[in-house]
């Protein structure tokens, strides 16, 4: 049967490695629904693209997306293909979350120094020396390691997944640049790209000496369509994963709810459990100030069958931890961002 609406589908994206090789997943996926459509990809470089040295935090919400989207809404492409992560929980107007797809482990992962990993130095966190230097440029990452870690030195490592490894294996001189004992990053992005041998070690609510929950979405594929193009918006079906996409809308109402963005240190994790004979919805939150010394933690478990019940049970976990001392954090951070305090990820 012939799939209605175009016969050719513009498929925006990013052009790192990691981008194209998401979309081509998706392209694949909905080829294979669809054999007789053809996708055209259409790569840019966005704002968070260009600009290589400013800290995430300071490059506010959109950043990697805003300049895609209005593309979307120009008609000059149909869809776009985001990791989800990067996707801001608010859309622009006429701009809809049409598909989550099925999701590569969403946790974050260590990466030590390549020479390290050759000679087996170190096999996880905890074994790195009092003053060691971990890359990452998440407000996310570094608030709850700190937390976890207080005697690690977070520095900022701005770059696509490639050149962030390259930074982290450069053997630098004391003084003489910015050199990285470690990377924290998420797995999703080494596993697309081939480089799921540079694991070492994985983290999440469970691990011992302390993990950190991850980032809202991430893990995922995002597609976003234009409002009202059911045509192209019914196609998508062919790559949406239900229990993928119910989590995410979960998880991203917390951060909606908190009104936070990319660069706040908000983690989340989700898991379907069995409780009472049915599969359920268990989402946890973190918030973590950026000096790791104040945290709010907390979970509930729902019966959620729709987008919007998984969106309820995001804005109850929310309200719970903003009552339970997240909403000052939060409001420190802000303050912070007066300052530009809010804005610094590096301890160097
Ligand atoms: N802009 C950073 C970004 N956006 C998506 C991923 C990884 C892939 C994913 O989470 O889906 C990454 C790399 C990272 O966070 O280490």
């Amino acid at each position: 049967m012939s799939s209605p609406g175009p016969k050719t589908i513009r498929v925006g994206t990013r052009r790192s490695a990691l981008a194209l090789a998401q979309t081509n997943l998706v392209i694949a996926a909905l080829q294979r629904a669809h054999p007789d459509l053809t996708f055209e990809v259409h790569a840019m470089a966005t704002m968070g693209d260009r600009d290589k040295t400013t800290p995430l935090p300071a490059l506010g919400k959109g950043l990697w997306t805003s300049e895609l989207e209005a593309r979307l809404t120009s008609g000059e492409i149909d869809i776009i293909v985001h990791s989800l992560k990067d996707m801001p929980t608010t859309l622009p107007e006429g701009c809809v979350l049409a598909c989550v797809t099925a999701r590569e482990d969403p946790r974050d992962v260590v990466v030590f120094k390549k020479r390290y990993q050759e000679e087996g130095r170190y096999k996880t966190l905890s074994d790195l020396p009092q003053g060691s230097v971990v890359g990452t440029s998440s407000v996310r990452r570094a608030a709850q390691l700190r937390r976890r870690y207080p005697g690690l030195v977070f520095r900022d490592v701005r770059g696509n997944v490639e050149t962030r490894l390259a930074k982290c294996d450069a053997e630098v001189e004391e003084g003489k640049g910015e050199r990285y004992d470690a990377l924290i990053i998420a797995a999703a992005g080494l596993k697309r790209l081939g480089y799921e041998g540079r694991i070492s070690q994985y983290l999440d609510s469970t691990t011992e000496s302390g993990g950190l929950l991850h980032a809202v979405g991430q893990g995922a594929l995002g597609i976003e369509a234009r409002e009202g193009d059911e045509a192209v918006i019914q196609l998508l079906k062919a790559a949406e994963d239900r229990p993928t996409m119910l989590a995410t809308f979960a998880e991203r109402a917390v951060m909606r709810t908190l009104e936070g963005g990319c660069s706040v240190p908000i983690g989340v994790e989700t898991a379907w459990v069995e409780e009472d004979g049915k599969k359920k919805l268990r989402l946890r939150a973190t918030v973590v100030s950026l000096d790791g010394k104040e945290a709010v933690d907390g979970e509930q478990t729902a019966d959620v069958n729709t987008l919007e019940e998984a969106e309820v049970l995001g804005k109850e976990l929310a309200q719970q931890l903003s009552t339970n001392g997240a909403q000052k954090i939060l409001d420190d951070i802000n303050k912070g961002r007066v300052t530009g305090a809010a804005l610094k990820v590096s301890d160097v």
